[in-house]
């Protein structure tokens, strides 16, 4: 028989149906619903992060910029399940996140991060303690290495310059209860050199990022 003209049999699972709910676009990357965090402390309340939606892509370099105590550490440390969100749910490569789990990485050092060959690096300010000058180059290296690999970063920093240099796409935050006031696409070529510094879209970009903290002058 033609298999386009055999019955189909609706006892069976439909394999065309888990094919779409299973597409790469869904299950892949970081995915986050309605995730927020509020510390109780003796204190009282401290809400950190108000509810975030966002999607970061199998392969992606992403990069979230924000000021200080918008919640930057503490959505790193929901992502790599340290930390319990207070509402809302985190799927990495399509798992819940429920404890810390084998592979995804929080180091100082690319190089000890690399040595258990994580599918997905989380880095929190990596560099923030580098001159200048060797912070660009690890930067350089650090790109040279997730092009290698394809790996997906998800990159904290406090310097809009750093964000745009490096990122595919950069969130930025607001000020505590931190939330998306915006994200944005880099269209600069890749590989990027330091040179990609002096193209006007990163100038423009930067500018246009910086804007979002005008008023505080809380970042780089
Ligand atoms: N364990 C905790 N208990 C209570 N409040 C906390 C705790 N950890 C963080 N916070 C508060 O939550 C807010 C967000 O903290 P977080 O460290 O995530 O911000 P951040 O954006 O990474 O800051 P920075 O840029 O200064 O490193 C801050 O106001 C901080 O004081």
């Amino acid at each position: 028989m033609n298999p386009a003209t055999k019955p189909v049999d609706i006892n069976q699972p439909a394999a065309h149906l888990r094919l779409v709910s299973d597409r790469a676009g869904d299950a892949s990357g970081i995915k986050l619903s309605g995730v927020s965090k509020t510390y109780r402390t003796r204190d009282g309340d401290v809400p950190s992060l108000r509810p975030l939606d966002f999607h970061i892509n199998d392969g992606e370099f992403f990069v979230v910029v924000g000021p200080s105590g918008c919640g930057k550490s503490t959505l790193l440390k929901l992502i790599s399940g340290l930390l319990a969100p207070t509402t809302g749910e985190i799927l990495v490569e399509g798992q819940k996140v429920t404890t810390p789990h084998g592979g995804m990485q929080q180091r100082a050092s690319i190089c000890r991060a690399l040595v258990h060959d994580p599918r997905i690096m989380l880095m929190d300010e990596p560099f923030g303690a580098l001159d200048a000058l060797t912070r660009e180059r690890m930067n350089v290296e650090l790109m040279r290495i997730q092009r290698e690999t394809k790996k997906t970063v998800l990159l904290i920093t406090h310097s809009i310059p750093e964000a745009v240099f490096l990122a595919d796409r950069v969130l930025v935050m607001t000020e505590r209860p931190g939330a998306i006031a915006a994200i944005y696409d880099v269209p600069l070529p890749r590989p990027r050199s330091l040179d990609a510094m002096a193209d006007p879209v990163f100038t423009e970009l930067v500018q246009r990022i910086r804007k979002h903290f005008f008023s505080q002058g809380a970042l780089d």
